[in-house]
């Protein structure tokens, strides 16, 4: 049973949807700790604080490791350097990912990338894991006034790619994604293996959930 019939286009999240960038965000993120002389954190006390963008990832690590909020502009400033440095380096696309945007290509979808990621760090990451040449555009966190959740970035992403909101699939990992899908008025499947805030996906309210973008095929 299709999910939504007579779909135009798929918007698919970037971290814990196309990517494995934990280890990533980790490396740049114990750069920052590290060159502000404050004490580290584990990939495990990171994962939660992923999926709201570079700029709350800063400050619910400051948060976390009881440093001031006065040192965001410096912690920004090198987890910037830190970040554009490794981008890449400890991050591996999950398995079924070429497989499914491949699937969604040839359903004569257009496919946008919307991320909360800052846009130069999504278009590098992309680039260098061979991905980017599945995507009609790549639009970052700071693409627009507002993130996901906000329903802003999908609307304009559908704008962009001359597609009705009702006719465009969002692919995601996190109540993020969904809340924003939901809000914009788009059909939403999640994957069931990212990173959702430290929750349980499966509580989530959306349209589908997929263990692999490889099986993606079976709700178009
Ligand atoms: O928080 C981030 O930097 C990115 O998150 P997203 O790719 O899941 O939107
Ligand atoms: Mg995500």
């Amino acid at each position: 049973m299709p999910l939504a019939p007579g779909l135009q286009a798929a918007i698919v999240d970037l971290d814990g949807t196309l990517v494995d960038t934990l280890g990533d965000f980790t490396v740049a993120l114990n750069a920052t700790l590290d060159e502000l002389s404050l004490r580290r954190l584990t990939a495990a006390d990171i994962e939660p604080m992923v999926g709201k963008g570079s700029e709350h990832l800063i400050r619910s690590a400051l948060s976390a490791v009881d440093a001031p909020q006065r040192l965001y502009d410096a912690a920004w400033a090198a987890y910037q350097r830190h970040y554009d440095e490794i981008n890449g380096r400890h991050s591996d696309v999950y398995p079924g990912v070429e497989e499914g945007l491949e699937v969604l290509r040839r359903s004569g979808l257009r496919l946008a990338c919307v991320t909360n990621k800052p846009t130069r760090f999504a278009a590098d990451l992309l680039q260098r894991k061979g991905l980017a040449k599945a995507f009609d555009a790549v639009f970052g966190g700071d693409a627009f006034e507002r993130k996901k959740p906000d329903p802003l970035p999908f609307v304009r992403t559908c704008e962009a790619l001359g597609a009705a909101p009702s006719r465009t699939l969002v692919v995601g990992d996190s109540s993020n994604d969904a809340a924003a899908a939901r809000a914009a008025g788009c059909p939403v499947v999640l994957v069931t293996y990212g990173y959702n805030h430290g929750e349980p996906v499966g509580s989530v309210d959306a349209d589908g959930f997929v263990d692999s973008l490889a099986q993606i095929g079976r709700l178009l």
